[in-house]
């Protein structure tokens, strides 16, 4: 898995604030409207605990700090284990955390120690960034383009079928393609080289790649989101300036947030 850096998190107030401005825009709600929405849950003043993780590839800096902004600016109380790992976790339930947030290099998760529920955040941005994407208020359509359809990607396409979206997609990986095309019953289709589909244009773009510049101008309509958790981001700053693209992109807080909404 790709692993964020501490650049990725540079002013991640910031980054939350701009983003939740675009989905207002974009859908009539913020952030927060959306996982009340969708998730039918509101949070209570329920206790985070923050646990650094120290195995692999170690701490990442910031991570935790950002977790602590973000949760924070959702309306959480949170706090960060001053010990990482089993102390950290200990530390955690011993100072009244309701939910943990800790990851790994393969696994972050929110676990709810009162009512049991757990999430991951791989298929909670997924779903989140898709759940964003269909509700584009100047959708011209109901088809969907889905570029990345990995362990973010699936879900998130997945969701939007269950939507009654009709759903094209695409991943370099052919195994993963054949996966999505069989399970989903999605469309294939290459954006980069569309055989006979020239034209195909979407107003709904939803990318969940690790790639930059993955989604061209050929595919992009008049009015259109592309809704992207993917690092590096799936288009140019020049070519979303050309397009007037609506841009909802976030290295951290809308896959957290939606974790957290789950789990209450
Ligand atoms: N913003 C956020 O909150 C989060 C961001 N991420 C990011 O989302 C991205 C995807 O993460 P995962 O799904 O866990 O990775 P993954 O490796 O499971 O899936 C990525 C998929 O993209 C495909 N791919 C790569 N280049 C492609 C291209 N040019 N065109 C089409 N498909 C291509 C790969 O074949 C793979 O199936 C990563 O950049 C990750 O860092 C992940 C979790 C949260
Ligand atoms: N964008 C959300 C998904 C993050 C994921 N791509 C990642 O970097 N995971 C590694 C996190 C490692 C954290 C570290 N163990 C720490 O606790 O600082």
């Amino acid at each position: 898995m790709a692993l964020l850096t501490p650049e990725d998190l540079e002013n991640i107030n910031k980054q939350l604030q701009e983003a939740d401005s675009t989905v207002r825009r974009v859908t009539g709600l913020d952030i927060k409207g959306i996982c009340k929405d969708f998730y039918g849950t509101t949070p209570c003043c329920e206790k985070v605990g923050i646990v650094p993780v120290t195995s692999g590839n170690g701490i990442i800096g910031s991570f935790s700090e950002s977790l602590n902004a973000i949760a924070g600016y959702f309306g959480f109380d949170s706090f960060i284990t001053d010990m990482p790992d089993v102390s950290g976790y200990y530390e955690a339930v011993k100072n009244g955390a309701r939910i943990i947030l800790m990851a790994d290099d393969n696994t972050f998760l929110a676990h709810n120690l009162k009512n049991g529920k757990i999430a991951n955040n791989q298929p909670c941005t997924g779903i989140i960034y898709a759940e964003i994407a269909s509700r584009y208020l100047k959708a011209d359509s109901k088809e969907v383009l889905a570029v990345g359809l990995g362990k973010v990607g699936f879900p998130g396409a997945a969701h939007l079928v269950q939507k009654g979206f009709k759903v094209y997609g695409y991943d370099a990986d052919r195994t993963l393609l054949e996966k999505s095309v069989s399970s989903l019953g999605i469309i294939p289709f290459n954006p980069v080289s569309p055989e006979g589909d020239r034209q195909r244009k979407f107003s709904i773009i939803f990318e969940a790649t690790p790639c930059a510049d993955t989604i061209p101008e050929s595919v992009i309509s008049e009015n259109c989101v592309i809704s992207t958790p993917g690092i590096p981001c799936a288009i140019s700053k020049e070519l979303q300036k050309k397009c007037g693209v609506e841009l909802v992109m976030e290295p951290l807080g809308i896959g957290t947030a939606s974790m957290l909404y789950s789990v209450l």
